[in-house]
């Protein structure tokens, strides 16, 4: 099983890699930003959990996101791996997942970040912001607390995958094609 965690701050592209990448490798792709956008969409007590955080732009409690995480790795008991997307974003989230995967007999493969600046990243959001619906796109405070989220909370865990050896970094601005190629070959050289 091969387990592959995709890192990057807000708008970095994550999601549109992760769509070329689990076709490339046949993996299962899990991103926890669409699974609690869906459960809001359908207002499920999930949703009623998640929205009022996602709406501000801050993150969700560890205790709801894990707990969801792992229920979604269960429904996949025969896939070739996972493409995690949004998780873990905390240091306590990256914990969980170490310790439930063994329990699938697993573990985290490698982690990727997609590196970019912030500025060009915020323009992104804003533009994304016009077209895809997403409240926590179209107001610049929100994104500036989704940046401060990350700083504060998901940055640390660049320390923590290095200390595992687990982390590469790949340059984030190029074309789709271009980035997919620095990401499969950070993978196929894993
Ligand atoms: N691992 C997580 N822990 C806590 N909250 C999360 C997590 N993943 C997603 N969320 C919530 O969903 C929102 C949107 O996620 P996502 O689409 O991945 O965001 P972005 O485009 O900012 O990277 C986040 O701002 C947060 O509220």
């Amino acid at each position: 099983m091969i387990n592959i965690v995709l890192f990057g701050k807000p708008g970095a592209g994550k999601g549109t890699q992760a769509e070329f990448l689990k076709e490339k490798y046949n993996l299962t792709h899990l991103s926890t930003g669409d699974i609690f956008r869906f459960n809001l969409k359908n207002d499920t007590e999930l949703g009623k959990k998640a929205r009022v955080f996602m709406d501000n732009g801050e993150l969700v409690p560890c205790e709801v996101t894990t707990a969801m995480l792992i229920d979604e790795v269960k429904k996949h008991p025969d896939t070739a791996g996972f493409l995690f997307d949004g998780y873990p974003r905390t240091i306590n989230q990256a914990e969980a997942l170490d310790k439930f995967l063994p329990t699938i007999g697993s573990s985290v493969t490698a982690t990727i970040a997609l590196e970019a600046d912030d500025e060009i990243l915020v323009a992104r959001l804003l533009e994304r912001g016009k077209t895809s619906g997403r409240a926590d796109d179209q107001d610049e405070e929100k994104i500036r607390v989704r940046y401060q989220e990350y700083n504060e909370k998901t940055a640390p865990l660049i320390g923590y995958y290095k200390e595992q050896n687990k982390f590469h970094a790949v340059n984030g601005i190029g074309t789709i094609e271009e980035i997919t190629e620095r990401l499969t070959s950070v993978i196929d050289n894993l």
